[in-house]
């Protein structure tokens, strides 16, 4: 059986669905020294925001095949460190848009009335109505950071709260900001006019310290912060002093550079400030949610089954996995078929899509293509994660072409290789799509399904050449299942595919080679 470990606390409803297929040990609070001291005998990782997935953790789990992240952020795992070792990893990319969304929210309103405060004071004994004087937001400006599923939701509510909604993000259309009642503007000038800024972007390069001392000092006095996205977004010594100073009213954070909050000077403000320790995502409903989306994908994963949501399997969402599937199928064993034949180092592979499947997202059908064509040398090691990368370090340069305008079937794909052995392609359809028919090889037509094993020869087109290779084959105690013959023209040449029950033994390849009228040989296991 399986074995998941949970290094991160994690809703039982998760819990249940690994357990119907695996043996699941819980272990919080660890270090990644002893994450990567125990990682090696585990097949998954299921994890929140508070376990550090490290390079290290990643070396270390040599039967890793799945890292599951119950929550949207995967920064707290060294992603292409996984990507290399071809692990997914997954997340939970929906499942608490809207607690934290609601979470942003309620930090806008409890910094404009002042309610962490106001309530510290009234359990301190005291009665200070007129200290805790607050604003109100409505018809104020909220200038969203991010526009995405959280950012998206929190300026739908804000537009019911009467607000009004400016938005930076440079990946938006302005009709999609538009739909949502926003006004797309530049950092610069949200900045300057927003009442209220929330910051929902991811953490990477270009939003570290995206808020800092340049751009605190261009929002307004009466400004107040707020940022449950993630840590490192604003530089939190800037907004110590900018707070210290008057620069801005008030701030409003739930993530931090460091987690847990060490010895910050945020800390030892008061009233304008309010700190929670990563509670966005902290309800029991979105606990639920990511918890069950993650934990089915990592049971599918272990049982063979594509993820959902994987954030290192570049295109391959659910929805575009289910359309595909059949594609996929089809390009990974045209892939694995010709780089059997191609044989040798391969230096590149040229994929052709054809009638209706070059209306699909291509990638995925490339990455499927390159996993099939090092299969062979990679075995188990290359998957739908690493194919790309593997395909690169070995320097073979990828061709994708499309013609829509072919008709033949709904859609074929051709795989050419090119290679240090010499040149080889092969086309492949889907019939009553999703059974796979080998429709050419080497541009000889022949319709035959792929077998477990197989063997094609090169022969000049002549009488007997067929009888002999059967009685040789038989000779060897090797059993044919089937065999076609494609020619272009009569007593040209030829090739003959045949579908044989077991391996070829070894030695009469070269046997059959010497056939007098046999150009080539190749066997191929599929
Ligand atoms: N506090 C929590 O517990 C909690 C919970 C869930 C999500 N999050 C975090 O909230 C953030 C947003 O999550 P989401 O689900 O909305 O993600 P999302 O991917 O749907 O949205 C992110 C948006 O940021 C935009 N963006 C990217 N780079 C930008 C830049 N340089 N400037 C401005 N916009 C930029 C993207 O175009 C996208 O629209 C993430 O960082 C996520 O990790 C935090
Ligand atoms: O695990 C958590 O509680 C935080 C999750 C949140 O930061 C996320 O990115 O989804």
């Amino acid at each position: 059986m399986p074995k998941v470990l949970v290094s991160d606390s994690i809703d039982q409803a998760g819990l249940d669905i690994l357990s119907q297929v695996a043996q699941v040990d819980v272990k919080t609070g660890l270090s990644p020294d002893e994450l990567a001291a125990i990682i090696s005998d585990y097949d998954a990782l299921m994890i929140r925001s508070g376990t550090r997935v490290t390079k290290a953790v990643i070396e270390a789990g040599k039967q890793l095949k799945i890292i599951g992240r119950a929550g949207v952020g995967v920064d707290n795992v060294d992603v292409p460190m996984a990507t290399r070792r071809g692990i997914v990893v997954v997340n939970s990319p929906e499942g608490n848009t809207i607690a934290a969304a609601e979470h942003a929210l309620a930090m806008m309103l409890a910094l404009s009335r002042h309610i962490a405060a106001a309530d510290q004071s009234v359990k301190a004994g005291q009665w200070n109505r007129k200290q805790f004087t607050g604003v109100e937001v409505y018809k104020k400006t909220l200038g969203v950071v991010g526009l995405g599923k959280i950012g998206s939701h929190v300026a739908n509510v804000g537009r019911a709260l009467g607000m009004n909604l400016l938005a930076y993000d440079p990946f938006i259309s302005s009709e999609r900001a538009d739909q949502l009642g926003c006004r797309l503007v530049d950092l610069d000038l949200l900045l300057r006019e927003a009442d209220y800024v929330s910051l929902h972007v991811p953490k990477m390069p270009e939003t570290m310290h995206l808020i800092n001392e340049q751009t605190l000092a261009i929002m307004k006095p009466t400004a107040r912060l707020i940022n449950c996205s993630r840590g490192g977004v604003i530089d939190e010594i800037a907004l110590a002093n900018a707070l210290k100073q008057g620069q801005i009213a008030g701030a409003a954070l739930d993530v931090y550079e460091e987690e847990p909050l060490g010895n910050s000077p945020l800390k030892q403000l008061d009233k304008n400030v309010i700190l929670t320790p990563h509670l966005g995502a902290s309800t029991e409903e979105a606990q639920v949610n990511v918890a069950t989306d993650v934990a089915e994908q990592i049971r599918d994963v272990l049982l063979g089954l594509p993820a959902r949501s994987a954030v290192n399997i570049p295109g391959l969402r659910a929805e575009v996995l289910d359309k595909l599937r059949p594609y996929l199928q089809l390009s990974e064993t045209l892939g694995n078929l010709v780089g059997q034949l191609a044989g040798g180092r391969v230096e590149s592979l040229s994929v052709r899509l054809q009638g209706d499947i070059a209306n699909h997202d291509s990638q995925p059908i490339m990455i499927a293509a390159l996993k099939g064509l090092l299969s062979h040398a990679l075995q188990e090691r290359v998957n739908y994660v690493n194919a790309s990368i593997e395909a690169k370090e070995r320097g073979i340069h990828v061709v994708e072409t499309r013609d829509a305008a072919v008709k033949d079937y709904t859609g074929s794909l051709q795989l050419m290789a090119k290679g240090s052995l010499g040149e080889h392609s092969v086309t492949g359809v889907l019939l009553g799509g999703d059974e796979i028919r080998i429709t050419d090889i080497d541009e000889f037509p022949i319709n035959v399904p792929p077998t477990r094993y197989m063997l094609f020869t090169l022969h000049r087109d002549m009488p007997g050449i067929i009888g002999k290779i059967g009685s040789l084959l038989g000779s060897f105690n090797v059993n044919i299942a089937s065999m076609q013959v494609g020619r272009k023209i009569v007593r040209g040449d030829a090739v003959m595919v045949l579908s044989i029950d077991d391996p070829l033994p070894e030695g009469i390849l070269s046997e059959i080679t010497k056939v007098p009228g046999i150009r080539d040989a190749y066997t191929v296991s599929l």
